[in-house]
């Protein structure tokens, strides 16, 4: 199968070392030098550095259309903040195209109660809703399935053909790919656990303790879950990889970018400086916001979602966040409140 990956990020690049053992891949850099000083180094140092990439995997830059002629899968491999360009540049496509970022995109006018940001498949039905489109998503840090090391991941779309293709060009001996048509449960899967791996980041810099992080993932998972049902999402799709499995790895995992901003909060860093360090996107901090207004809108609480942006907004210090959490009113054990 011939792919083309727009993006040279961490995951882009990941996907398309993984992918070009068995297929023919052309892996796009927005930037022309960046593109030069992959191909020569055969490495991406900025994004991936220490791995060696396959002799089979084309590198390259400039005209998009160019380098996706004859691709019988397109992926987006960039953050959710270029989503909607890309989707705008890729209308009239006829290839399956499938976006890898996990976010929500940021409202238009963020003071209106009425403009809201968008997950992926909203934007994709706002300007090219022609193409056949879904989501790559799932439990996966770049460097361990560039490493070839076992990973499950979620392929979502109401088009069956758009699935099949994800599974045709990733599923192999150690990545899994599992279909699913619930893009909307996926999408907040991936989308809202970054906002409480900051969460869980925090947690583990102030240490709270083991009790405190397994009390934070469990009411997160039931907070992103209760904002999928109002969003239409299928309640079982947050006990799968992109729900349970994605909130666990990010949350715990200490290859998260978004764990990591928590951590350094924790340490009594500015979010500038937190992000500033990463060197990646890390998408819960550009999404909380946009979570948290969208949650108020479908009357669906989100507490923990609600202290992330009190902390990122700097309202309120990391010990307060922790108090605003603990100090709550006890309510009945249940997804829904
Ligand atoms: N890194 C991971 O382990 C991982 C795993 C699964 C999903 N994701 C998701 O994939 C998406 C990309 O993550 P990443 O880790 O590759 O990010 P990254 O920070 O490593 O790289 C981002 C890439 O996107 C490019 N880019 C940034 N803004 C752009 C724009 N406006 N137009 C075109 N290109 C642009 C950058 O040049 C860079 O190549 C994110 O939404 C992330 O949540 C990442
Ligand atoms: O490093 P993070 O926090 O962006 O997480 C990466 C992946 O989304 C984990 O599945």
């Amino acid at each position: 199968m011939k792919i083309c990956v727009h993006g040279a990020g961490a995951w882009g690049t990941a996907l398309a070392v993984n992918a070009a053992g068995r297929h023919e891949v052309t892996l796009w850099a927005r930037d022309a030098a960046q593109a030069e000083a992959i191909s020569k180094a055969r490495e991406n140092v900025r994004y991936l550095p220490g791995l060696a990439l396959p002799p089979a995997l084309t590198v390259r830059a400039g005209d998009l259309h160019q380098a996706r002629a004859g691709a019988e899968l397109v992926v987006v491999a960039t953050p959710m903040a270029a989503l909607r360009r890309q989707l705008m540049a890729l209308r009239g496509t006829t290839a399956p195209v499938a976006w890898l970022c996990k976010g929500v995109e940021p409202a238009l006018d963020a003071s209106s109660p009425t403009s809201y940001g968008l997950l992926a498949h909203e934007i994709w039905g706002q300007v090219a809703p022609e193409l056949m489109a879904g989501v790559l998503s799932g439990p996966s840090f770049a460097q361990e399935v560039a490493e070839g090391r076992p990973t499950a991941l979620v392929a979502a779309s109401p088009h069956a053909a758009v699935r099949d293709a994800l599974v045709d060009a990733f599923h192999g001996p150690a990545l899994r790919v599992y279909a699913n048509d619930d893009i909307v449960g996926v999408e907040v899967g991936g989308a809202v656990k970054n906002v409480l791996a900051i969460a869980t980041g925090l947690c583990d810099g102030l240490a709270l303790g083991l009790n405190a992080r397994a009390a934070l993932i469990t009411r997160g998972l039931a907070e992103m879950t209760r904002f999928g049902l109002a969003l239409g999402a299928r309640a079982e799709t947050f006990m799968g990889l992109s729900g349970l499995g994605d909130l666990v790895l990010t949350a715990t995992g200490d290859l998260s970018r978004n764990r990591k901003v928590g951590l350094l909060l924790a340490q009594g860093q500015t979010l500038a400086q937190a992000v500033a360090s990463l060197g990646h996107v890390a998408e819960g901090v550009y999404c909380a916001r946009t979570v948290v207004q969208r949650a108020r809108g479908l009357g669906v609480e989100m507490p923990i979602a609600e202290g992330v942006v009190a902390l990122l907004d700097g309202r309120l210090s990391p010990q307060e966040a922790v108090a605003s959490l603990t100090g709550r009113d006890p309510v009945p054990e249940s997804v829904r409140g």
